[in-house]
């Protein structure tokens, strides 16, 4: 198996504000390194401000680390170059479906990406829209749709087709599936599932919910402080924590592994 995505010692420091006659930063991650594989699913769990979300900001661009880089198929993706991570790495957030644009159509948001990072022509979009909503369970009359005229679940898939329209190799999920009952939950789960395989993606899981965890990922990178403290394949680590974080966090939602 290659390495798809090669995240290679990424810090992160931020400047506090109101010393400015003795500055101070606080470091929410230090230097960390690791590596994905197509088709495969990293968790990143770990207490409440331990640095997953910091984590995630960086790798889809939105922040800039302190040091380190990030190499996807070998190349070195630019800090700078905001449209290149754009169409390689993209992000879900738990309350998607509330940031879409209440005033646009599903095409008009579908389009956006499109018309920012595509020479494609109208025609060629929507084609490429229609069978985009097609992919994530969704049909394409819906492009005339306003976002209030679907269900919650149905929006994570309109967030959903909004972050694989344009390919990407690197899907960042975070907490995407903390708000969807159990049985949205688990279609949602098979639905990402089915497209990573079509498609080769690799996604990074960030998650409070260890049953999530186990069900979905390859692997899982535990985070305290800014710093991995365990990591490895997820049933192995579940099975036997080694580190007392990990332990409390199995133990503080009752998880059994049998
Ligand atoms: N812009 C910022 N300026 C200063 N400190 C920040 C900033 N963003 C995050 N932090 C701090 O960095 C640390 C890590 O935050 P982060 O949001 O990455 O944690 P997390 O693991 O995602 O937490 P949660 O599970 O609660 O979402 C926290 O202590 C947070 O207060």
């Amino acid at each position: 198996m290659t390495v798809l995505l090669d995240v290679q010692e990424i810090s992160k420091s931020f400047k506090l504000k109101g010393y400015w006659y003795h500055k101070r930063t606080f470091t929410a991650l230090s230097p960390l390194s690791f590596t994905i594989e197509a088709n495969k699913t990293l968790a990143i769990v770990g207490e409440t401000g331990s640095g997953k979300s910091t984590l995630a900001k960086i790798l889809v661009g939105a922040e800039t680390p302190t040091q380190g880089e990030i190499y996807l198929h070998g190349q070195l993706l630019q800090k700078k170059r905001f449209k290149q991570r754009c169409q390689h790495v993209r992000m879900i957030f738990q309350d998607s479906g509330t940031t879409l644009n209440p005033s646009l159509t599903i095409q008009e948001l579908l389009d956006e990406p499109l018309i920012l990072n595509t020479d494609l022509d109208e025609k060629e979009r929507q084609q490429l829209i229609h069978k985009t909503l097609q992919k994530v369970g969704l049909l394409g009359e819906h492009m005339n749709f306003y976002p209030h005229m679907f269900s919650g679940g149905q929006k994570q898939r309109i967030s959903l087709a909004r972050a694989i329209i344009l390919e990407p190799q690197v899907i960042i999920l975070d907490e995407a599936l903390a708000a969807l009952d159990p049985s949205l939950r688990s279609q949602m789960i098979n639905l990402l599932l089915d497209l990573q395989q079509q498609m080769g993606l690799a996604y990074i899981l960030i998650s409070h919910n260890l049953g999530i965890v186990r069900h979905f990922s390859d692997d899982i990178m535990v985070m305290s402080h800014g710093k991995v403290v365990e990591s490895g394949k997820t049933l192995e680590i579940m099975r036997k924590p080694k580190h007392k974080v990990t332990q409390r966090l199995i133990m503080s939602q009752n998880f059994k592994l049998k």
